[in-house]
């Protein structure tokens, strides 16, 4: 199980909801990732007026735990107000800090993550911030009294994949809090990757929507995350400079 605050999940995949081509296609991967955990940016969807576009229509929400983002910010006090505008819709008390330091790269702003993550804590909320693979600045936020840590496989909707696993794994390794590895993943291949090291989960979004089939994608990430996890649960064999063979032979008697 994902354990994020006082809330447990059966699937360790979280799946954003933007860029599908259709909400059609939107519900049928959502359905078929099985994940329990969806986000969104809160700036895209106007929670409170009924009139707008929503952008979750055909997706029953209160199925899912919702993790909302607070995509466009780029101050810690954006990212807060963005958060209670979250909130006081009442559909959710998780929310995912993202405050983007730079614009090309949407890479996050390491002081202010750290500023609004400090401050939605103080106000009650569960607190997952989206942040570099940067290992100081992940215990920083674990210091705090983050819920979970999100450090950034490589840039949002780059699929650049895992650019450093190390990284990641001295934060996998340090930190009490799930470690969910989130944005730049392409294949499923990134993601049994990242569940191998010892990740607790995967969040992504840009590899499903994007995909020529997200459905068929959906499925194949979700089965990733599960074989990823199996994996390293099991633990692997050490590597050995020559062959062993898979059937010795001593002992027997011919
Ligand atoms: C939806 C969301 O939260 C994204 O900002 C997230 O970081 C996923 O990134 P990818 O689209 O690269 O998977």
């Amino acid at each position: 199980m994902l354990t994020i605050g006082n809330k447990s999940f059966h699937s360790r995949l979280l799946l954003g909801t933007g860029k599908y081509p259709d909400v059609n296609v939107q519900k049928q991967a959502v359905d078929a990732s099985e994940t329990e955990i969806l986000t969104f940016s809160v700036r895209r969807m106007d929670i409170f007026e009924s009139s707008q576009p929503n952008l979750l229509e055909k997706i029953s929400i209160s199925n899912y735990d919702l993790l909302p983002n607070t995509a466009g910010a780029y101050t810690a006090e954006e990212a807060v107000r963005t958060a209670k505008l979250a909130y006081a819709s009442g559909l959710c008390d998780m929310i995912k800090v993202e405050v983007i330091g730079d614009k090309k790269s949407l890479l996050p702003d390491p002081v202010e993550t750290l500023k609004a993550t400090e401050e939605l804590l103080k106000e009650g909320f569960i607190v997952l911030p989206y942040t570099s693979d940067d290992v100081v600045l992940a215990r920083k936020l674990e210091e705090l009294g983050a819920h979970a840590i999100m450090p950034g496989a490589s840039p949002i909707g780059s699929g650049q994949g895992i650019i450093n696993p190390l990284n990641l794994s001295l934060i996998i390794e340090q930190s009490h809090v799930p470690v969910i590895v989130d944005a730049g993943i392409r294949s499923p291949q990134d993601v049994v990757t990242a569940m191998e090291l010892g990740a607790d989960g995967i969040l992504l979004n840009t590899a499903v929507s994007g995909s020529p089939d997200p459905v068929k994608m959906a499925e194949a990430m979700k089965l990733a995350v599960q074989s990823g996890r199996l994996g390293f649960e099991a633990g692997k064999i050490p590597k050995k400079r020559y062959a062993t063979a898979s059937s010795p032979e001593e002992g027997i008697s011919f």
